[in-house]
């Protein structure tokens, strides 16, 4: 691997001299018109932390993302990304959506793809292809610079999307349903890609899934969402050893027992 995009910042100290979480969510609720979808929702994401959030279809998973971005704007309540309330996406934190097709620009290199958001952040063009060509290295494609996304495999076509998320050197990257469109081998690559790249830039990642067998094998803690508002029916803590590994892990005692628990709290039996 290349040397590291980020150094991960030091984390803030709050008076007592304990680290602030990177994500602090307090008493968050939110409502489409009379209808309320989330309510009371109160948890922390430590700097570092890969947490994943499941529920059943419709129960707001997707909602909850957007209040944490700040794509959308709570009803109640508040989030603090490094210890600020946020009312936009803030500069350290990167957003990657499981429409990778859409979100590339078909007549743009892959580089270019990657170092596109970049010019936003004020940097001279040297500087956003050699973020841009790390980027790309980080997730294995350094070959594929030149490319065209057309002519790249859909499992190709997201790792530039993670790429264009990492050029940003963000300290968090939020992920909805990231590995959704992927065949099944690509989407235990793409996995075991993200927890490489996790715990060689020392990121935080924030990823909502439909797949329990995801959840349990990437996470350190899994968010459950459930009830009408929605609440955190279960966090739970995956105390599986690290690093994981697709067919090791999967075939401990104790992640067959956390799959049963996670599966049990979003289907209620
Ligand atoms: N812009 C909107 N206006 C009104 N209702 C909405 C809007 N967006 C979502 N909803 C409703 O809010 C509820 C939660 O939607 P959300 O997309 O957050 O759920 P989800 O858990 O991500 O669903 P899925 O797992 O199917 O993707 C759903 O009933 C949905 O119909």
């Amino acid at each position: 691997m290349t040397q590291p995009l980020v150094h991960p910042t030091p984390a803030a100290t709050d008076a007592d001299g304990a680290a602030v979480p990177i994500l602090r969510v307090q008493g968050l609720g939110h409502r489409y018109g009379e209808r309320q979808v989330l309510s009371g929702l109160d948890f922390e994401v430590a700097r570092g932390e890969l947490m994943c959030i499941v529920g059943p279809s419709g129960v707001g998973k997707t909602t909850l993302l957007e209040c944490l971005t700040g794509l959308r704007r709570p009803s109640e309540g508040t989030v603090l990304f490094d210890g600020a309330p946020i009312d936009s996406p803030p500069r350290g934190l990167a957003i990657v959506f499981q429409d990778y097709g859409r979100s590339l620009m078909p007549w743009l290199s892959v580089l270019e793809n990657v170092t596109l958001p970049l010019r936003s952040a004020g940097l001279g063009k040297k500087e956003r292809e050699q973020a841009g060509r790390e980027a790309l290295a980080e997730v294995g494609l350094a070959d594929a610079t030149d490319s065209y996304p057309w002519q790249l495999s859909g499992g190709m076509q997201q790792r530039v999307a993670i790429a264009r998320a990492l050029a940003y050197r963000p300290s968090a990257v939020v992920m909805d349903e990231p590995f959704a469109s992927v065949d099944a081998q690509t989407r235990a690559d793409l996995e075991d890609l993200l927890l490489r790249v996790r715990e060689h830039l020392g990121i935080t990642v924030l990823l909502v899934t439909h797949d329990i067998d995801e959840a349990v094998y990437l996470s350190d803690r899994v968010l459950a969402l459930g009830g009408k508002p929605a609440g955190i029916r279960e966090m739970l803590t995956v105390d599986l050893p690290s690093p994981r590994e697709q067919v090791a892990t999967k075939a401990l005692p104790g992640f067959a027992e956390l799959r049963s628990r996670v599966y049990r709290l979003i289907r209620h039996v």
